[in-house]
């Protein structure tokens, strides 16, 4: 836990104070936080030495020593997972390539222009895109990616003869698109099925072996029109041969199986944990990894915890090093669609290359990439090992060389000179965008892999081909094919730039992924162990808005039942930490559990159904609702049955005869107390296991702060446990066995209610802050 100013009287001192509120008694209360922040300080502890060994185990070793050969490393795996994935990697470009090098044909057998088939060909990739996202859904929780890949294979072969057999360019594009649709599981899946079927020290290597397969596509596609054009096939005879060979190709990858999530890293830090612990869990280390603690002891087994598909995307969206290499994919995007598409008509009009010149250029320049992954692989491998940073400076370093290349050639008066400066720089694309996918697969959980995969290929062909094509389009329409060229030097800069910014972070971020394993393997542990957890606790949260950061790894629990007070400074973050508990202000860094499980990233609604209830200050009710309407609203929230919101109406209005009198008046007409009364009866009628209160007192006279405190005091007797954030620490203090004190979005202080008051160094400026406020009012 962060050190905290009273760490050692916090969690026996608590029992101390006296004046508990809690129905278990103080003893007991003191006795349980005790033992829960023996278990947490257990964890603290061996938490720096996990950290070291699971970097290791990630194949982070900090030295520049040769990786194991990659024969010996992946000899027990065998290479069958590899060849079937490159094998459909090399024919998923078939039908997009026939359909833009067989476009005049087509045009004409459906007497539509150019432009159709240029709508038809984005529709596709629009589909691919899109596609990404639910075919990641459909296997987020079970491993069926192996399948989900090779059936959409079969897919999208019969797509492409069913192309053949179109009737009209319509009837094409739907063929088109569910080829689009399908392939999209290339993009998505094959990154997380390579990632987790081979060692964490040979994923470079593997992956470059990979990309090898799809620059070779580039290749093949061309290659097998032409070959077939020999043999004097209309397109649609060149479709119906497509289809057949892809059939076929994807047969051969039937046995291609799903290896389960995490097998190499969640299961080799597993392993790190149980050693380091020596303790006998029912669960073996050798089982893939388990799904995130799915369950919270004491709520109805329907509330899961795992995370659900937009919850996952927004939680990856939460880690600086994907937000950085997603901008990266946008602008690598806006320069790559473009400069594949305009290439060939820069080197048409420029340099008067006709249809077998431009194929031969293409093929020669795709071919060199070959030779150069299978040499950056290993070098890729070495970087990672040494310092994954190193990875996205390679990575970012490359590309803008790659693009400054690609944009001089434009300029070079010799063909030769422009075609070689031309190679060099799609080599440098070629090697770059593999070493950018190694840091994204590697920097991201096992399980939200093919999530982070998906946003990758949003951004790259979605938002970045889009806007790229868009842009390019306009130059080339003004300037030329040169201009249109060079143009592309921009985005291409910025793209290298940014990626070589994700170097920043990714460290930092890579330790955040294994601390995670780590923590949940810890929890796991103590749990089965038969030690016991906090109802909530929430560790090392570091919580920002945008790029401010306002919480600073606070560590913070509270224990079931307990009344705890959270004070600090104006701005402190208190607001804060109760917004991230509740999943208003989700964090970037840290943990919170409720009773082991994991809630961190889990949207508000779901922590409400878990027995989290936030009052936050000010008017926190509808406006335009009635009191009685409020209430119901809240009730209905919930699914509650209408007796049991009848029930809970009837005990808030006891307890409020003022809110009882108002029942049919609008929330906006009321005063201040008597909303913060209305938000009180929230509670009644929610029945929550924790409650957060931020301000209850802020600006009402005492009388209605003394009613309010009664209630809470009420709510608390029945079981629930209540966090109280205050401006007075008199009222705070008076109600509340366990104190924290916070400033500048750290935990200052961690204990008794009594201990904290004898901490005048902390108070003064509460008391100070009170006094102005008492002489400005
Ligand atoms: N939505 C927001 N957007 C940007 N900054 C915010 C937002 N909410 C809070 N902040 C900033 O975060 C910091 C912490 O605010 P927070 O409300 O959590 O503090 P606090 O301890 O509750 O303060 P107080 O006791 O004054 O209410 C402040 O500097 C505040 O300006």
């Amino acid at each position: 836990m962060t050190a905290v100013g009273d760490g050692s009287t916090g969690s026996a001192g608590s029992s101390a104070s006296g004046g508990s509120t809690n129905p278990t008694g103080s003893g007991e209360a003191g006795r349980r936080h005790a033992e829960a922040a023996a278990s947490i300080e257990a964890i603290e502890r061996s938490r720096e030495r996990l950290r070291l060994a699971g970097r290791r185990s990630l194949g982070i070793t900090g030295s520049d020593e040769s990786p194991v050969p990659l024969r010996r490393a992946v000899a027990e795996i065998g290479w069958y997972p590899l060849v079937a994935l490159m094998a459909l990697i090399l024919i998923d470009q078939f039908l997009a390539g026939g359909l833009l090098t067989l476009g005049p044909e087509i045009s004409r057998t459906f007497g539509v222009g150019a432009s159709t088939i240029a709508v038809i060909y984005g529709l596709q990739a629009l589909a691919m895109s899109l596609a990404s996202f639910p075919l990641t859904a459909m296997v987020q929780h079970r491993p069926r990616r192996a399948l989900a890949a090779v059936g959409s294979g079969f897919v999208w072969a019969v797509a492409t003869v069913f192309a053949g057999l179109a009737t009209g360019a319509w009837s094409m594009a739907l063929f088109i698109c569910v080829y689009g649709a399908a392939s999209g599981s290339v993009r998505s899946l094959h990154l997380p099925l390579l990632f987790d079927t081979y060692p964490a020290g040979t994923r470079a290597r593997i992956y470059s072996l990979y990309m090898t397969a799809l620059w070779g596509s580039l290749i093949l596609a061309p290659a097998f029109i032409a070959l077939m054009s020999v043999f004097h096939l209309t397109w649609r005879g060149v479709f119906l041969a497509m289809g057949c060979f892809s059939f076929a190709v994807v047969l051969v990858t039937v046995r291609l199986r799903d290896p389960g999530f995490g097998r190499w890293d969640a299961e080799r830090l597993r392993a790190v944990v149980h050693e380091e612990r020596t303790v006998k869990t029912t669960a073996a280390p050798e089982a893939p990894e388990p799904e995130q603690d799915r369950t919270v002891p004491g709520a109805p087994d329907s509330y899961e915890t795992s995370l659900r598909f937009f919850e996952v995307v927004r939680r990856l969206l939460l880690i600086p090093t994907i937000r950085r290499l997603l901008v990266g994919y946008v602008a690598l995007g806006v320069m790559l669609t473009p400069l594949i598409t305009f290439f060939n008509f820069f080197l048409d009009e420029q340099w008067h290359q006709g249809r077998v010149g431009r194929a031969v250029f293409g093929v020669a320049t795709n071919a060199l990439a070959l030779p150069c992954l299978l040499l950056a692989g290993p070098r890729i491998e070495r970087l990672y090992a040494r310092n994954p940073a190193l990875v996205s400076r390679f990575a970012g370093l490359l590309l803008t060389v790659g693009v400054v290349l690609i944009g001089v050639s434009a300029l070079l008066p010799v063909f030769v000179l422009m075609a070689a400066a031309n190679a060099v720089g799609m080599v440098a694309f070629a090697v770059a965008i593999t070493a950018i996918s190694t840091a994204l697969g590697n920097v991201v959980p096992a399980r939200m892999r093919a999530h982070a995969a998906s946003l990758a290929n949003i951004a790259l062909y979605g938002a970045g081909g889009l806007v790229g094509q868009l842009f390019l389009s306009g130059v080339y329409d003004r300037s030329g094919p040169v201009v249109a060229i060079v143009s592309l030097t921009v985005p291409g800069v910025i793209a290298g730039v940014v990626l070589f910014g994700s170097g920043k972070t990714i460290n930092e971020d890579l330790d955040r992924m294994v601390e995670e394993i780590v923590e949940q393997e810890e929890v796991s542990a103590v749990l089965s162990s038969g030690g016991r957890l906090p109802m909530l606790s929430c560790r090392d949260l570091h919580v920002g808005y945008d790029d401010v950061k306002v919480l600073f790894g606070v560590s913070f629990t509270v224990e079931e039942g307990e009344m705890v007070a959270l004070l600090g400074t104006n701005g402190a973050g208190k607001s804060t930490l109760l917004k991230a508990i509740s999943g208003l202000a989700p964090p970037t860094g840290g943990s919170v559990r409720l009773h082991g499980a994991d809630i961190t990233y889990l949207e508000p609604q779901r922590r409400v159904h878990l027995g989290v209830c936030h009052v936050a200050g000010g008017r926190g009710s509808f406006r335009d609702l009635t009191v009685v309407e409020n209430l119901r609203t809240y009730g209905y929230a919930l699914g509650r049955d209408r007796r049991a919101v009848e029930r809970g109406l009837e005990a808030t209005f006891e307890a409020f005869p003022r809110l009882a009198e108002r029942r049919d008046q609008r929330a906006s007409t009321m005063s201040g107390g008597e909303n913060q009364m209305l938000a009180l009866g929230r509670a009644l009628i929610m029945r929550p296991r924790l409650l957060l209160i931020d301000e209850l007192s802020l600006g009402l006279a005492p009388k209605i702060v003394g009613e309010l405190l009664e209630m809470v005091r009420r709510i608390n007797a029945e079981g629930t446990a209540v966090v109280l954030v205050e401006q007075s620490v008199n009222i705070a203090l008076s109600v509340a066995d366990h104190a924290y004190f916070m400033e500048k979005g750290e935990m200052r202080f961690d204990g008794s209610a009594a201990g904290l008051l004898g901490r005048t160094d902390l108070l003064r400026a509460v008391f100070l802050r009170g006094a102005t406020q008492a002489v400005t009012s």
